[in-house]
């Protein structure tokens, strides 16, 4: 420290702690991916299969993709609109003779529906499995919990066939397939060089970073994807020849076809408290995610609100960058010290104007 002193005037007790800040300031920044911009995510040339790609944020998803020359495996369960899906995701190809796609008709709530689906994949792809795998159908049905005129157990089950089994049946029957002893992927040739990962990707939902009323039959299905994640996550460290990743998108409200349906049964409160954040379009959504995996990132939010609730709820949950997310989970408590009383506050203040959820109020 002398030499600094002696050079710049700086005394050694100032020039310790900002040697030490500007290590970690620099470290941020390099984390931060500015001087690096390395695709962990590449596409061109792999084979993705992608569930619930035949509307909102699967289908564009699926055409970005093509767009940046992956070839596709569309599942839903309209064999009509995967008609239409996959026309439009073929016309979105970056080298059309190289890149083929195709649709399989699947209901991912089925018990043991994902096996049979992977080994189609796999037949059409001229025997071998996809590389990633990008679960996205779900389904959300919001109503009051304890609303006697609502079946929200019944709902709730739906939710969970629907977001949480099928997204665990297919990640179960992708990753027997990717891990298997024989299916050990070649030698890159070049020493210390390890294959390129496979990827599953599961999309969640804002709420399962932050739950609010109204969505009592869906939030779960959501909690219950990161808790499988981060499961799988440890879990794949038992497989280092056969590289895997896993990644979660959070996305807030889409405006997809989906959301019109649901929002027929929205409770008013719920519309107004989702306000907070504001809608996107699945184009919007699809492109903001796949700037996240390309970044490497373990949870993928797809907006500031959402990065700030990822931060405030990591726990064991791997982090995408460990000196912002330490950070920024500190602060987060703060925001919610006034957040959750306002919106507590809210809810109630509903109630007041309102009068009891279950009495359906006279016609005016
Ligand atoms: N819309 C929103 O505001 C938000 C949505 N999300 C989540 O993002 C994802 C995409 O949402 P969104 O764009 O609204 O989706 P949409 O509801 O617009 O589209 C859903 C897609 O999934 C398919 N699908 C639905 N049920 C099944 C099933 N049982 N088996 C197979 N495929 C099925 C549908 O096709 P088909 O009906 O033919 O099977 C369709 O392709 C979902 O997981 C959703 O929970 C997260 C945050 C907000
Ligand atoms: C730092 C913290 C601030 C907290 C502010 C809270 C605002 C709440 C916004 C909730 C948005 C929910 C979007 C997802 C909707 C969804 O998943 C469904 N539409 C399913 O289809």
């Amino acid at each position: 420290m002398d030499i600094i002193e002696q050079r710049l005037g700086v005394p050694p007790h100032i020039a310790g702690p900002a040697a030490t800040f500007a290590f970690f300031a620099f470290f941020l920044i390099k984390k931060m991916g500015l001087f690096t911009n390395t695709n962990h995510f590449p596409v061109e040339g792999k084979t993705i299969l992608i569930t619930g790609a035949s509307e909102g944020m699967g289908l564009a998803a699926a055409i970005l993709l093509a767009k940046k020359g992956a070839s596709l495996i569309l599942v839903s369960r309209n064999v009509g609109r995967l008609e239409e899906a996959l026309v439009k995701v073929t016309a979105a190809a970056r080298s059309p003779s190289k890149q083929r796609f195709t649709y399989i008709s699947a209901d991912v709530s089925e018990p043991n529906y994902a096996d049979s689906v992977i080994a189609q994949a796999i037949a059409w792809n001229a025997g071998a499995a996809p590389d990633i795998v990008w679960c996205i159908a779900g389904l959300s049905s919001p109503m009051l919990w304890a609303d006697p005129t609502n079946d929200s157990i019944a709902a709730t089950r739906r939710n969970m066939d629907v977001n949480f089994f099928g997204s665990a049946e297919m990640s179960r029957a992708i990753l027997k397939e990717w891990l298997a002893p024989e299916n050990k992927p070649k030698d890159t040739g070049v020493i210390g060089q390890k294959p390129e990962p496979k990827h599953i990707v599961f999309t969640a939902s804002m709420l399962a970073l932050f739950a609010i009323v109204g969505y009592g039959p869906y939030t779960p299905s959501k909690w219950a994807l990161r808790g499988l994640a981060d499961t799988l996550n440890m879990e794949l460290r038992m497989y280092p020849d056969h590289p895997v990743k896993i990644h979660v998108v959070y996305p807030g409200t889409i405006t997809s076809p989906g959301l019109e349906r649901e929002n027929k049964t929205k409770p008013q409160i719920t519309l107004e408290l989702e306000k907070e954040e504001p809608a996107e379009s699945p184009e919007t959504v699809a492109e903001r995610a796949v700037k996240g995996l390309e970044k490497g990132q373990y949870n993928v939010t797809v907006s500031t609100l959402g990065d700030l609730m990822r931060c405030g709820i990591l726990g064991g949950s791997e982090r995408n960058n460990w000196v912002w997310d330490t950070v920024v989970g500190w602060v987060v408590p703060v925001i919610y010290f006034f957040v959750i009383r306002i919106m507590n506050a809210q809810v109630a203040g509903w109630a007041r104007v309102n009068g009891h959820p279950h009495v359906k109020k006279a016609a005016a």
